[in-house]
């Protein structure tokens, strides 16, 4: 049967092949304890699925770098795991990675702890299987999460899509969007939003869908976006995306259509940037390889750059920009500039607000205090 208790190993990496946690990192003179809420406190992202449909693959994919043909090796989780995810003082959460069979009548599942300070309950279903029983397992779930917490963003990833063609990954999206809807209007839960996402942990989906779950729970983000649009449009940009350098999930981006091309371009930059960094860069002492020096740029051989820049030592802008519009570097840095200087200002609010005691773990699991949108005017761009 499997038990409840937080994992010996929780806040450690200890897998063959992940990174430390503070992986390309210095410390951090800012991140004090009084600012960081504490590990229970922060909204929590559950993944949860049939056994092997994977959950715990996408987990260390995603967050602990490990390469998708390791996973190969996972050993079957047979106790939730708690993971935290503080590499961003941006994105502060904690997932917990469920065991398959786990059994909602077990006296032991406590659903008003678990789903009471969940922002988000991630549904993974094996599209290279037999989905029935998943289908069945996510009503169960959703139904009985909703009850106890109505503000859960649900979100359905269809995952291991590498292996269909692109015509039964339409049909099955399709499928499985309404069978799961029908299901739910027949139990008279019209009002759950389910949102699904074909996913791989072989292609860069499933960091983009994690992108989208993360949006979600950032209240910020409208100013985000805002501060990216201004930026864009300005600056003779073409698509600008805020990353969360560890993990490689974007935390905003410009409100243009983001195409997966781009995004995996600006993807592989950081992975060069990082790699190159924590390879040949100087390291002294307390020193890491990414830090406010940290720029670079990248010309394609179809007359666009890739420009990276440091906003701080979680985040990077990574933008696609023309070749031409590029010849004006100096407004293009000092827009960054100003730009920075705005994001810094975002943090400065939400940390005042969590030093007036603003309670971070907001019943609806969102991943900040109140929204700062107040920034969008303080610096005219
Ligand atoms: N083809 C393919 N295989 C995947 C993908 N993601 C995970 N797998 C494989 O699926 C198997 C099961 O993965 P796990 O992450 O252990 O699954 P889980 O849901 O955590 O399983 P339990 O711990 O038993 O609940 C592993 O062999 C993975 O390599 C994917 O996107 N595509």
């Amino acid at each position: 049967m499997a038990s409840y208790d937080d994992d010996e190993n929780f806040g450690s990496y200890g897998v063959v092949g992940s990174f430390p946690k503070d992986f390309g990192y210095g410390p951090d003179e800012q991140d004090t304890e009084d600012r960081s809420p504490s590990a229970e406190s922060k909204p929590r992202i559950l993944l949860m699925g049939l056994r092997r449909s994977g959950k715990s693959s996408i987990q260390k994919v995603v967050f602990h770098k490990m390469s998708p043909n390791e996973t190969l090796f996972l050993e079957s989780t047979n106790k939730i795991v708690k993971d935290d995810i503080s590499n961003s003082s941006f994105v502060q959460f904690q997932i917990w990675d469920f065991p398959g069979q786990i059994d909602f009548f077990d006296p032991t599942f406590d659903s008003e702890m678990i789903f009471g300070g969940c922002g988000a309950l991630i549904f993974v279903i094996d599209a290279q299987d037999d989905y029935m029983e998943a289908l069945a397992k996510l009503h169960m779930t959703v139904s009985r999460a909703y009850k106890v917490n109505p503000n859960i963003k649900f979100e359905v990833f269809i995952h291991k899509v590498d292996g269909l063609s692109d015509d039964h990954k339409i049909e099955t999206q399709r499928d499985i969007h309404q069978r799961a809807n029908d299901d739910l209007a027949d139990a008279g839960l019209e009002a759950i939003h389910l949102s699904f996402y074909l996913t791989s942990i072989y292609d860069h989906s499933i960091f983009e869908a994690f992108s989208k779950v993360v949006q979600k729970l950032i209240p910020q983000l409208p100013t985000l976006e805002n501060l990216l649009n201004i930026l864009i449009s300005n600056s003779g940009i073409e698509k600008a995306f805020l990353f969360d350098v560890v993990s490689k999930i974007y935390i905003a981006t410009d409100s243009s259509p983001v195409d997966m091309q781009s995004y995996e371009l600006c993807c592989d930059m950081i992975d060069v940037v990082i790699d190159v960094s924590c390879i040949y860069g100087l390291k002294d002492g307390e020193g890491s390889c990414y830090d406010k020096e940290s720029s670079s740029i990248i010309k394609l051989n179809n007359a666009t750059i890739l420009y990276l820049r440091e906003v701080n030592r979680f985040l990077a802008l990574v933008c696609i920009l023309r070749e031409d519009n590029f010849d004006r570097q100096g407004i293009i840095d000092y827009n960054f500039h100003c730009f920075r200087q705005a994001i810094q200002e975002v943090f400065e609010v939400r940390f005042k607000a969590q030093n007036l005691g603003a309670n971070l773990q907001s019943s609806s699991g969102s991943l900040d205090a109140p929204a700062a949108n107040g920034i969008a005017g303080s610096k005219p761009i």
